[in-house]
């Protein structure tokens, strides 16, 4: 499966910058829907080659009444006509259509932030029936006038809509005037052109009802056939690294221990076997055990070959003394990459022949990243290869990229990895971060044994939170050593030893995350069983913050 190449999206979503714009290709995947998301102001030649029976216009933090607000590309409204496409706006895409066809938005006297009530018509094509129902709304400017054609099939419910007719819609159609402006327009359509809006956002879960109003949008309205499954992505990808790889190539792939990375390995040691050479780097910074469990897993469970480079000095010593952490990541990641090489050039000697291809675990989140919606002030900088390769790769390596999960989501991917028989634990594991411990410990991470110190308390922490069974109901959960000394009394000595601190938050995508609101008591049991057992220690904090303000590590 490939982006350029993949002619039968049947959702096609075209992002407008709105943080929940993902969550709308994600949902509809969920429904056995393949859907693809692409810049809201693509080509129509961009957008045509999809062949999408759906279009999705997403949210966006614009105005399409100001100067500078992202369009649609001219003639998109003659092509869906044309090819009898279906057209969802949600939010700001319910506006550009309002807009675009000759009707009116305005700012609105009051914006509309959360939750509200909305009640829809009866008679309605999008709504099978009238109801009332709560929605997430986010949005500062509203509709005051339909373009011709179009009907209201929903308002929010700011002043009772009790009193609503049910014969408002052609009133207003007619009269191409709203008269009932009070109670926003939450809801429009032009079935005889197949084109509908929503002004609140259906894919968020603060909008109870919204699945199902897609769901009926897809299957009921668009006659959208639900036949994507994961599966089908491993039969595809196995396909074309076939394909791609000649029978006498060999591909080299850097494991982190992580979910992407192992996935993509898995996958393309499916299609080439044993001409897939893998590469594990111990470089110091690894939590407790990390490297036995790893290296165990990826032999007896997942028949990988792994090369595992124990770098632990060559990390260390280059990181000693360094405290500012920007450097500490430059300094990991310019040593990866060296190490990345040196595999590559043994490898070569062994095999008598340069390695053609690397495997990377870049996500389809990525590859949206690294092409921004419009407006969103972002830039294209941001390249995948940068991205997902910790700190790049060796200019000189002339590696073609494998990137056989380039189009899917991390659950997504979590769910291949079942299929793939990848160990749940393996599956479920927290992430972590590529300069590993060394961005847990404030400070130079190579004084004393604050390394050690962290991993048992780390330990202790993650293998409660294990037992306690709430490890999957949890993004992560790690220690920190904040490198502050405080005065404590043990056993009657008074004491002079190290802070500790614990963070552990939720999360749906890594982008926002809330701490994790623990039973007091489980925090009692980890803080004596920390300050008890872990020399040095005499204090544990939890971080309270969410994200934003703070970000998930510390550094
Ligand atoms: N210790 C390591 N040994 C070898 N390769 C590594 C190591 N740590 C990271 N990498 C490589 O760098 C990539 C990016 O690392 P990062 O920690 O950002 O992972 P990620 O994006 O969460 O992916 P993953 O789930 O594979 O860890 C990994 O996918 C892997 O290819």
């Amino acid at each position: 499966m490939d982006l350029e190449s993949h002619k039968n999206t049947q959702v096609l979503i075209l992002d407008f910058g709105s943080q929940y714009t993902h969550l709308i290709t994600r949902r509809i995947r969920k429904l056995s829907v393949f859907s693809l998301c692409i810049s809201g102001t693509s080509s129509l030649e961009a957008i045509a080659e999809h062949n999408s029976r759906v279009i999705i216009l997403s949210g966006g933090p614009h105005s399409v009444h100001l100067d500078g607000a992202p369009w649609l590309p001219r003639g998109f409204f003659e092509y869906v006509e044309e090819n009898g496409v279906f057209v969802l706006g949600i939010c700001y895409g319910l506006q550009l259509i309002v807009e675009m066809l000759g009707g009116e938005v305005k700012a609105a006297k009051s914006s509309e932030y959360g939750r509200m009530n909305i009640g829809t018509y009866e008679g309605s094509v999008l709504f099978d029936k009238a109801m009332e129902q709560q929605v997430w709304m986010s949005h500062g400017d509203e509709v005051i006038r339909l373009p011709e054609g179009f009907s209201v099939i929903g308002r929010s419910k700011r002043n009772s809509i009790d009193s609503l007719k049910k014969n408002e819609m052609g009133t207003l159609n007619q009269n191409g005037v709203d008269c009932l402006h009070e109670n926003t327009i939450a809801a429009i359509e032009n079935p005889s052109k197949r084109i509908f809006g929503l002004q609140y956002h259906p894919e968020v879960t603060h909008s109870p009802k919204g699945m199902e109003t897609l769901q009926y949008f897809l299957f009921e309205v668009c006659k959208v056939t639900a036949d994507w499954e994961l599966k089908d992505v491993l039969i595809d990808e196995i396909k074309t690294v076939n394909n791609e790889v000649g029978p006498e190539d060999h591909v080299i792939c850097a494991l982190s221990g992580g979910v992407d990375s192992t996935v993509a390995a898995t996958i393309v040691h499916e299609a080439i076997g044993d001409r897939l050479h893998c590469v594990f780097v111990d470089n110091g910074l690894l939590r407790f055990q990390e490297k036995e469990h790893v290296m165990s897993t990826f032999q007896a469970d997942l028949h990988l070959s792994v090369t595992c480079v124990d770098a632990t000095d060559r990390f260390l010593s280059k990181l000693k003394g360094v405290v500012e952490p920007e450097m500490k990541r430059k300094i990991i990641g310019k040593e990866f990459i060296s190490i990345f090489d040196d595999f590559a050039h043994e490898l070569e000697q062994k095999l008598g022949r340069k390695p053609t291809f690397l495997v990377q675990g870049t996500l389809y989140p990525d590859v949206i990243e690294s092409c921004p919606p419009p407006g969103s002030g972002r830039t294209h900088s941001h390249t995948i290869k940068s991205h997902h390769n910790v700190g790049g790769l060796p200019k000189d390596m002339k590696l073609k990229l494998i990137e056989p999960l380039k189009l899917l989501f991390k659950d997504e991917v979590r769910e291949l990895g079942g299929i793939l028989h990848v160990p749940q634990g393996f599956l479920k594991r927290h992430p972590f971060p590529g300069p590993g411990l060394a961005v847990r410990v404030i400070g130079d991470v190579t004084e004393g044994n604050v390394l050690d110190t962290l991993r048992q308390v780390d330990h202790i922490f993650v293998e409660a939170i294990k037992q306690a069974g709430i490890y999957d109901s949890i993004w992560q959960a790690f220690a920190v050593f904040p490198n502050i000394r405080t005065v404590g009394v043990q056993g009657d000595q008074r004491t002079h030893s190290h802070v500790v601190a614990l963070r552990a938050i939720t999360s749906e995508d890594g982008m926002t995350a809330d701490w994790y609101n623990f039973d007091p008591k489980f925090l009692q049991y980890v803080s004596s069983k920390i300050c008890n057992e872990v020399q040095g220690v005499n204090r544990v904090v939890y971080d309270i913050t969410s994200k934003p303000p703070s970000t998930v590590e510390w550094e």
